[in-house]
């Protein structure tokens, strides 16, 4: 896997063709897959089952992004279908580090998200407990929208903190994520990143891919 992952959001792939659309975007790092229950988030996607199958279709790595309610008692199911990483919103559990352990002692990567509005502080002190961070940085619920400017402060804090303490986390940014402004936010501190319109909305996926990586890597070298 690549310093810099790219990781396209299937919320903007054809729903009714995920094993022709994986395939256009085989050179990814991992597969974004955006869980909604148009309850934590107004808009509603696919749940357990359509995860389960969606491991049998690719050897894809699945990064599971809940935007959904009771987290506490969901994640779990997302972890056993062998995700390599789910990721729940510290605003939907009622304990955040108790589920990263349950989510880890499944054996999958467990990942915090915090929305637009939700303040960084809140979870830097337990980051430990946690493989990735994403930052959010569109409301969640749909693709296409602009990057939140205001977002990418708490990306750079976030960055200062991992750095500081020297933790294996990574730091993922979701949201408006395209060509235009990748490498910003690479400098700024993130290196894992979700962009959905911006590769399935391109001729050709697998070169915007390419291209998105590379532009991140310059982000990531100029950091220091
Ligand atoms: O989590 C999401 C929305 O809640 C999507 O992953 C995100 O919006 C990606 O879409 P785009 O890159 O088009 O902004």
């Amino acid at each position: 896997m690549s310093r810099a992952r790219i990781n396209p959001s299937i919320l903007s792939a054809d729903f009714a063709n995920f094993e022709s659309e994986f395939a256009t975007i085989a050179n990814s790092d991992l597969i974004h897959v955006d869980v909604m229950d148009n309850n934590f988030v107004p808009n509603l996607t696919f749940g357990l089952p359509m995860v389960q199958r969606m491991q049998q279709i690719t050897p894809k790595p699945l990064d599971i992004h809940l935007m959904i309610a009771n987290v506490d008692k969901w994640a779990a199911g997302y972890a056993e279908t062998g995700a390599f990483s789910v990721t729940f919103h510290a605003e939907a559990s009622d304990n955040p580090v108790q589920l990263a352990r349950k989510i880890r002692a499944i054996g999958a990567r467990a990942g915090v998200a915090i929305k637009p509005g939700t303040n960084v502080e809140g979870v830097l002190d337990d980051l430990s407990e946690f493989d990735q961070l994403l930052v959010m940085t569109v409301e969640p619920g749909f693709g296409g929208q602009a990057l939140i400017e205001d977002t990418l402060t708490k990306v750079s804090a976030a960055r200062r903190r991992i750095d500081q303490d020297k933790l294996d986390v990574w730091l993922q940014v979701d949201g408006g994520i395209d060509e235009t402004n990748i490498q910003r936010v690479a400098e700024l501190g993130a290196d894992t990143f979700v962009a959905g319109s911006a590769v399935f909305k391109s001729q050709d996926r697998a070169k915007q891919i390419q291209n998105l990586r590379d532009l991140a890597e310059i982000g990531i070298s100029h950091r220091h």
